[in-house]
């Protein structure tokens, strides 16, 4: 006898079912359906307070869905080990994620030991976003777009098989964008997956394979490849 075909799509990285989200006791996302798949880079666009951020959020596990169903790298919501996968995600939001009062380098090589990797995988992470001739300045004496490109090279390190950006392309120059695409690039070669969340419709059509727009809190999709 055949087996019935499987409900869930097996190389989903995300997949969300009817999802809602309260921020703040405010219903942000209503019913909501996605899936992204192994390979694949999906770009997320919406208004302002949307709730692109929100779904990002939720994605990498760090904010509870009210109702629905949904699963990140093959872990259920429900399951109480859903949080084992946050190693395996990479969230780069509008603020770097980095500790002020340490130097670049401290900070990668702290990341590094975290996640059982030489100090040589820190400074050479530094080096390929071009930061190596600032490694040791003080995160809070460094500009914007430094931090930014720290935090790519922080992605560079973590190699994850998810990674979600949120408006990574703000105020990044020419070569620290042609950075996200090479790290977009990356995730995808070694079969993980990406959620770009961005203003920029020209970058979403450059570096997604697929957009959806966030409407009164459901993902509508817009393009597909
Ligand atoms: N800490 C908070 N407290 C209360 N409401 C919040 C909080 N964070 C977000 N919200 C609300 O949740 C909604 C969704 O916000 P979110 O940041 O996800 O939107 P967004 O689409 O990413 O917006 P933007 O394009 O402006 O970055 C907005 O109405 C916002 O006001």
């Amino acid at each position: 006898m055949a087996s019935a075909p499987s409900a869930r799509p097996v190389d989903a990285v995300v997949e969300l079912s009817g999802v809602s989200v309260d921020v703040e006791g405010a219903p942000v996302l209503r019913d909501l359906d996605l899936t992204v798949r192994r390979g694949e880079t999906l770009g997320v666009r919406g208004a302002n307070g949307s709730g692109k951020s929100t779904l990002l959020s939720v994605v990498a596990t760090l904010r509870p869905v009210r109702t629905g169903t949904g699963s990140v790298l093959g872990k259920s919501f429900g399951d109480s080990a859903i949080h084992d996968v946050r190693p395996r995600i990479a969230l780069v939001g509008h603020a770097a994620a980095l500790y002020q009062n340490l130097t670049l380098r401290e900070n990668l090589r702290f990341l590094a030991h975290l996640t059982g990797r030489p100090d040589r995988a820190a400074d050479d992470a530094l080096d390929a976003v071009g930061l190596a001739g600032v490694a040791d300045r003080t995160a809070s004496r460094c500009s914007q777009g430094m931090l930014r490109r720290a935090d790519l090279a922080r992605v560079l390190l973590s190699e994850p098989e998810l990674l979600l950006l949120d408006e990574v392309h703000s105020g990044l120059d020419a070569a620290s964008v042609g950075l996200v695409a090479g790290l977009i690039d990356g995730v995808r070669r070694r079969g993980g997956a990406s959620m770009v969340v961005s203003h920029d419709q020209q970058r979403l059509t450059a570096e997604t394979d697929r957009v959806v727009e966030i409407v009164r809190g459901a993902a509508v999709p817009e393009r597909c490849a």
